[in-house]
């Protein structure tokens, strides 16, 4: 039996309660209980249901997740572009919720920079990839005289390794180079968030994996903060951090880190597999693992000095499922 508490074990909870840093205080970018629901012809669709998390300044994150999981509203939503129904979410400070039209343009503008998947959709045609890149910088009225933001311009298509296409126009250039000169585009303002819903969806493995490879210097180089949706497995298989969404809420994630091998002397990358523990304590296993042992409904649980077993529910039978005589009693 345990006993109960004393007055100093008490005093001593309240205070760490209460020193707690509060939820996301570090983070640059923080979704607590993130809750979207679209109504289409009369019909509900609840795309975020509760959607937990927190992205550290200078990571870069990939999103993963099935088809109508989630990941395309909940960039809308970090782009400034819609609004959640329920939750709170801040990105550098900013509240997305309670954020007034001005101010939301003036996020747009300067906090976060976007790339689409359609090459058409993130640059104008009729300008060439130096005005394009300039553009933002102008509307911003940052980069100072046209002289300096063209060398601004000329300075980021150098980085991203697109030089070259400085005096062509969209249509003079490949998918691959369209999107690293919009990746130059987006980064123009020094966004403290940059945002990519499939960058390199329209693009074959080779190409995506040069545009990914310019993502990766923007982090590297300039430090900023990415967070890529990705169907590309040699994407999501390359970051540190792999998120995925289920059913609108963050299941599981992958983090990645080097280890040498002693013996060979060669470094590689070590996967491990993360599950999200929410506030209230809920957890989402991944759904391969739960097949693989027949577990649905109830499982059993239990507490041991270092971990918490999940194992099939053994008592699935009559005479203790739920109702049952033992259990009335
Ligand atoms: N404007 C909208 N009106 C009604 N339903 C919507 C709207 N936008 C998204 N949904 C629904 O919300 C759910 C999540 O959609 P979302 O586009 O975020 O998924 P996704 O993970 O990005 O999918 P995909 O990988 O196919 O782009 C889906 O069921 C989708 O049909």
């Amino acid at each position: 039996m345990t006993s109960s508490p004393t007055f100093h074990e008490l005093a001593d909870r309240a205070r760490a309660a209460r020193d707690a840093a509060a939820y996301g205080q570090d983070a640059l970018i923080s979704c607590d209980r993130l809750v979207r629901i679209f109504t289409a012809d009369g019909v509900e669709v609840q795309a975020l249901q509760g959607l937990d998390l927190l992205v550290r300044e200078g990571e870069l994150l990939a999103l993963v997740g099935a088809s109508g999981s989630g990941k395309s509203t909940l960039m809308n939503i970090l782009a400034g572009l819609d609004r959640p129904t329920a939750g709170a979410t801040r990105v550098a400070d900013h509240d997305l919720v309670t954020m007034s039209a001005k101010e939301r343009l003036a996020y747009r503008r300067k906090t976060v920079g976007f790339v689409r998947q359609q090459t058409s959709h993130n640059l104008l045609p009729y300008l060439t990839a130096t005005q394009n890149v300039a553009l933002p910088l102008q509307l911003a009225r940052a980069g100072g005289r046209r002289k300096a933001r063209a060398d601004r311009a000329m300075e980021l298509l150098d980085l991203l390794d697109v030089a070259e296409c400085r005096d062509r126009r969209p249509h003079e250039m490949s998918g691959g180079q369209q999107q690293r000169v919009a990746l130059a585009v987006a980064l123009a303002n020094d966004p403290a968030v940059l945002l990519a819903d499939e960058p390199t969806g329209e693009l074959d493995s080779h190409t995506a994996e040069q545009v990914f490879a310019a993502f990766r210097t923007a982090n590297e180089e300039l430090g900023t903060t990415i967070v890529i949706v990705t169907h590309d497995q040699s994407v999501a298989g390359e970051v540190r951090r792999t998120v995925a969404i289920r059913d609108g809420r963050t299941a599981t994630e992958v983090l990645r880190h080097s280890e040498v091998d002693s013996a060979t002397g060669e470094e590689n990358l070590v996967a491990r597999e993360y599950a999200m523990l929410d506030r209230a304590g809920r957890l989402q296993l991944p759904a391969e693992y739960t097949r693989a042992l027949g577990m649905r409904d109830r499982v059993a649980l239990e507490l041991e000095p270092d971990h918490i077993a999940v194992r099939p529910d053994d008592a699935r039978d009559d005479r203790h499922g739920p109702g049952s005589a033992e259990e009335r009693r």
